[in-house]
């Protein structure tokens, strides 16, 4: 038995309970998993119960040493307070913008969080969105599957994901072969720029599959990385007047909350495409809406939104928009993953060992 009075392995429930667990709103995690998570776990479930929240916290105030939540539950001052006996927050996700950290400082609640678990997922989404808003995957898939191709309509080009100038294109008549040849090597004229926002482990892997495409990738973040070799802005509005594409990963917080807005959205331009897998709150949306209709921008590639679930009615009939649920985040595998990462997290606090992974509150 530990020292908080709990037996994790072979326990006889009436001899020691399992360590209970609040549950705010259910992670995907919970809806896939409750089953395995509850055989180490009782669970109280918030959302479930008849009482209005602050009266099931008040019921259960002195059981509560852990909450379990997820990236869009938030976890409030109110509800850290109400839990006198709270010790543990551990959270499904990567992004911690739903959770008062600052009151979990002040408490001496510890956070975990799902660390870079994530982060390879993420970036495919953010590649396949970027590729899909510049070739028109998903617009083509609506014009098929709404038979306007067999009525002969025409369908609009898209553009090129590796960036070629003009300028450098050269063709040459082969008449062996009868044919006009474009010479690839001399009209390369430098790969489509790329501005990542936030190169944490999510930007570096966004970066690292957009190399293989020949794109130009540049950065801006709160410090320039020794370890980085992109050129780096200091100054987020400077990086979207130096490249096409602006894919945004870095977290929400006070200083990034709207930090995507009008300056910038006009210093990308009018051939610019916005990409969003960091927070929806992170763009100004009203005014990139307003953008998007009014052709101030080319595109967009988003994954989050403001208001979740709720988008925008007016990016829903664009077709140089791509809208992904908020699902970069999860494949089958790494929501196992993410399971696994979850038990650990809360037998580490229930037998007071090291969490698995932790976030340093002491900054
Ligand atoms: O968006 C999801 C996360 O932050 O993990």
């Amino acid at each position: 038995m530990d020292c908080n009075g709990y037996r994790l392995e072979n326990h006889d429930q009436n001899l020691f309970p399992k360590p209970k667990v609040l549950v705010l709103e259910p992670p995907p995690v919970f809806i896939y998993h409750e089953e395995k998570l509850s055989q180490k776990f009782h669970f109280l479930k918030a959302w479930d119960s008849p009482l209005p929240l602050d009266q099931f916290l008040t019921t259960h105030a002195h059981s509560v040493q852990a909450i379990l939540s997820h990236g869009s539950c938030p976890v409030t001052t109110n509800t850290i307070r109400l839990l006198p006996s709270l010790g543990l927050i551990v959270t499904t996700s990567a992004g911690l913008d739903q959770i008062d950290l600052q009151e979990c400082r002040r408490r001496g609640v510890s956070v975990a969080y799902a660390g870079s678990l994530f982060s390879a997922d993420v970036a495919d989404i953010a590649v396949g969105l970027l590729i899909d808003a510049l070739r028109k995957i998903s617009a083509g898939n609506r014009y098929v599957t709404q038979g306007l191709w067999a009525n002969n309509g025409d369908f609009s080009l898209g553009s090129k994901v590796r960036d070629w100038s003009l300028s450098c294109r050269k063709f040459y008549w082969a008449p062996e072969k009868k044919l006009l040849i474009l010479n690839e090597t001399s009209q390369l004229a430098g790969g489509r720029k790329v501005g990542i926002v936030g190169l944490g482990s999510i930007g570096l892997e966004v970066g690292k599959r957009l190399e293989p495409f020949g794109c130009n990738i540049l950065y801006c973040s709160r410090n320039k990385k020794s370890s980085a070799s992109y050129p780096y802005y200091s100054n987020v509005c400077e990086l979207a007047a130096n490249c096409e594409v602006l894919i945004i990963c870095c977290e929400l917080n006070d200083q990034t909350r709207h930090v995507i807005n009008k300056e910038v959205l006009l210093a990308l331009g009018k051939k610019g495409l916005i990409i969003n897998v960091g927070r929806g709150a992170i763009i100004d949306e009203q005014e990139m809406v307003r953008c998007l209709m009014q052709g101030e921008i080319a595109g967009a590639g988003l994954d989050v939104f403001e208001n979740e679930p709720h988008v925008p009615s007016e990016l829903i009939s664009l077709d140089n928009v791509v809208l992904s649920p908020h699902r970069a985040v999860h494949t089958e595998e790494t929501l196992m993953a993410s399971v696994d990462l979850v038990i650990g997290n809360l037998e580490a606090f229930f037998s007071n060992k090291p969490l698995l992974s932790p976030v340093l509150l002491d900054e």
